[in-house]
């Protein structure tokens, strides 16, 4: 159980959770301060789990899982995706854009070994929403799209129909 508002120059200095201004995606990840280009803004830690276990189940229970390496997968699983319950690292907050300003990068952690951070590919505002491009394969998916979720599909089709 987390308690951020007790903490507060303890617990994330470069970032905060709060409402997403992207149109139905929940949640997002905030910068709290103005930050250069290349600047580590939040961690990516969590249950490790196998590429086989991610692909043999539902996209739903894929929802924040990202790939460590080809062995390893992280994965913050409900309910720990609530900041509630977790919040020693927030990367799993930031949602898809594919106009990003940060990017997912390897990082060796103190205390978590081996994980993934989230880092500025661009000097972003304070209050700036954090996004990253998730990198889902556009390319397998023959004639029903990319082997991504539905609300990524639909995200696509309108990114494209601006283009
Ligand atoms: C890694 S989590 C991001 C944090 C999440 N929004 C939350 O509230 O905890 C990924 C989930 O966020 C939502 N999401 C992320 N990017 C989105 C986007 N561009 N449009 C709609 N939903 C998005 C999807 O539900 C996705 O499964």
């Amino acid at each position: 159980m987390c308690n951020n508002q007790s903490f507060p120059s303890l617990f994330q200095t470069r970032v905060y959770v709060a409402d997403s201004f992207i149109p139905n995606a929940g949640e997002g990840l905030f910068a709290k301060v103005a930050a250069e280009c290349d600047t580590v803004m939040a961690f990516y830690n969590g249950v490790r789990i196998t590429h086989e276990e991610v692909d043999s189940r539902a996209w739903s229970l894929n929802g924040n899982t990202l790939s460590l390496d080809d062995d390893t997968v992280l994965d913050v699983p409900v309910p720990y995706n609530s900041t509630k319950h977790y919040c020693a690292s927030l990367g799993h907050k930031a949602n898809h854009s594919f106009t990003p300003n940060c990017m997912y990068a390897p990082f060796i952690h103190p205390r978590f070994g081996a994980i993934k951070c989230i880092q500025t590919i661009r000097a972003v505002e304070r209050d700036e929403e954090l996004t990253v491009a998730y990198g889902y394969d556009h390319c397998s998916g023959g004639k029903s799209g990319p082997e991504a979720p539905d609300w990524y599909k639909r995200a696509l089709e309108a990114f494209q129909t601006i283009q």
